[in-house]
């Protein structure tokens, strides 16, 4: 029975994809590194099929999100009905590994050695607060620092690409892998720069001649982690290095993990082959934190910092500061300011009111209009609303223009007529024809649809 669901694996997990409607990296991050391993029979006949993956975030993941949909596709394609049921691999492995042992597997990482990689001593997965918003990052990050640089089928998480917008945890998980790594391996040989310092450092280089030296930094290290890749597009010199870098490192199966505002394809300002690289591994989007995940993070906070805040002040901060994780850590530390200065005045809702007045913003509209979507459109693609509204079909201007027809009609009840008065004086059949544009390209071109899902998620977080 096994052996016919491991023969017709391929088309199973097909199956699964179309009838899912997965993305190419959905698919490839949680679909491709499953392996099926054994069928079991309990007394009363039934059947449990145990797939092997690669470890426990993982196996959380995805028993919630597909265990039942696999189950429909093993049936579909196999006629064989049975539960399906995920093992970590590492479950497995530890199984015979001595307890003392694993205890012992963790290293405390020396200062130095933070210093060196330049890492921040507090950005561990200890301190990460997981939630919907990031749940994803969060297990693939695991996935990455328990196999760096694995290029294994099942685990090709090279490079691991993150991305999202400002202050949402990307430099923490960053970091967190790479403490990871090095407490399990404290002799790996790991640097983490900004996409600012690896220029910098790039025309230092070159203006004394030491470029020799630079590019053994780079290039013989064991995990390079390189932050907000976005600021080299558009920059030639230091793109062809980068890519260097890559190919230099990916051939010896060193792990590089970067970080974005968007995801590789979105980078446009970046080289062609540079991108397709980036999009070789895993890439995965942090979102914006839902409620919940913002009183966890307020409170564990509080909790590292040995305060002990009253719930209606966390509460009140949770629920108006809500896009951006670094904001609402700073709101925290407005607040113990201002009671220190004030002889350690009480931390109460009044004083959280007046002291964080200026940090709160207006809430997203409840309403989704159309003039809200141009705005998230137009912040996306970097341009202004007044360009999207202007005469003229420049890229990136005309596709931004079309996704904002598409995304009007889709999300709001506004006539063609209305959205093109609104869009320039726009006349009816070019709306429509734009509405078609979109309609026609999202069924065959992948990028075009995550595109459209990271703006969807951006207009409307939860
Ligand atoms: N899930 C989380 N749990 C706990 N703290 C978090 C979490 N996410 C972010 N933070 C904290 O929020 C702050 C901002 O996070 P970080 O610098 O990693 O964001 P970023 O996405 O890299 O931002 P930028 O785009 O500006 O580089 C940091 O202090 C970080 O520790």
């Amino acid at each position: 029975m096994i052996d016919k669901i491991k023969s017709n694996w391929e088309n199973i997990i097909t199956f699964l994809r179309d009838d899912c409607e997965l993305s190419p990296v959905s698919f490839n991050t949680w679909i491709k590194p499953m392996i099926p391993t054994s069928i079991e029979k309990d007394s009363r006949g039934n059947f449990t099929l145990i797939i092997t993956v690669p470890s426990m975030p993982f196996k959380t993941y995805v028993t919630k999100k597909y265990s039942l949909y696999l189950a429909v596709a093993i049936e579909e394609i196999t006629f064989i009905k049975c539960n399906v049921v995920f093992k970590e691999k590492n479950e497995q492995e530890s199984q015979k590994i001595p307890k003392k042992l694993i205890d012992n597997k963790r290293h405390p990482v020396n200062n130095l050695k933070l210093l060196s990689a330049n890492l921040n001593p507090a950005y561990t997965f200890d301190t990460f607060v997981v939630g919907k918003s990031n749940d994803l990052a969060h297990a693939t990050a695991v996935a990455v620092a328990e196999s760096p640089g694995s290029q294994n089928p099942g685990e090709h998480y090279n490079p691991f690409f993150i991305y999202g917008g400002v202050g949402l945890g990307k430099t923490h998980l960053m970091h967190s892998i790479a403490h990871y790594i090095l407490e399990h391996n404290p002799d790996a040989n790991i640097l983490y720069v900004s996409s600012e310092k690896f220029l910098n450092e790039y025309i230092d280089a070159l203006k004394n001649s030491n470029l020799a030296e630079y590019r053994a930094k780079y290039r013989n290290v064991d995990v390079l982690l390189i932050d907000d890749i976005q600021f080299i597009g558009g920059k030639d010199a230091i793109q062809e290095e980068l890519f260097h870098t890559f190919n230099a490192l990916y051939e010896q199966k060193k792990q590089i993990i970067l970080s974005s505002d968007k995801p590789p394809m979105e980078l446009k300002n970046l080289e062609e082959r540079l991108r397709s690289r980036f999009a070789w591994g895993v890439a995965v989007e942090i979102f914006s934190p839902d409620f919940e995940t913002r009183m966890a993070i307020l409170r564990s906070k509080e909790e590292r910092d040995g305060k002990n805040i009253d719930n209606e002040v966390i509460q009140f901060i949770a629920t108006n500061i809500k896009s951006n994780i670094r904001m609402l850590e700073g709101a925290l530390n407005k607040l113990y300011a201002m009671s220190r200065l004030n002889k350690n005045q009480e931390i109460d809702i009044d004083l959280a009111k007046s002291v964080l007045k200026d940090m709160i913003t207006p809430d997203a509209p409840t309403k989704i209009t159309s003039e809200y979507i141009a705005t998230v459109v137009a912040d996306h693609f970097n341009i202004t609303v007044a360009e999207l509204k202007a005469k003229g079909r420049k890229e990136p201007v005309a596709t931004a223009r079309h996704i904002t027809v598409y995304l009007c009609r889709k999300m709001t009840n506004d006539t063609q007529t209305k959205i093109g008065q609104f869009l320039g004086d726009r006349d009816h059949s070019t709306i429509v024809n734009s509405e078609d544009v979109i309609t026609k390209r999202i069924t065959s071109d992948s990028e075009l649809n995550q595109t459209i899902e990271t703006i969807k998620k951006k207009i409307s977080p939860q």
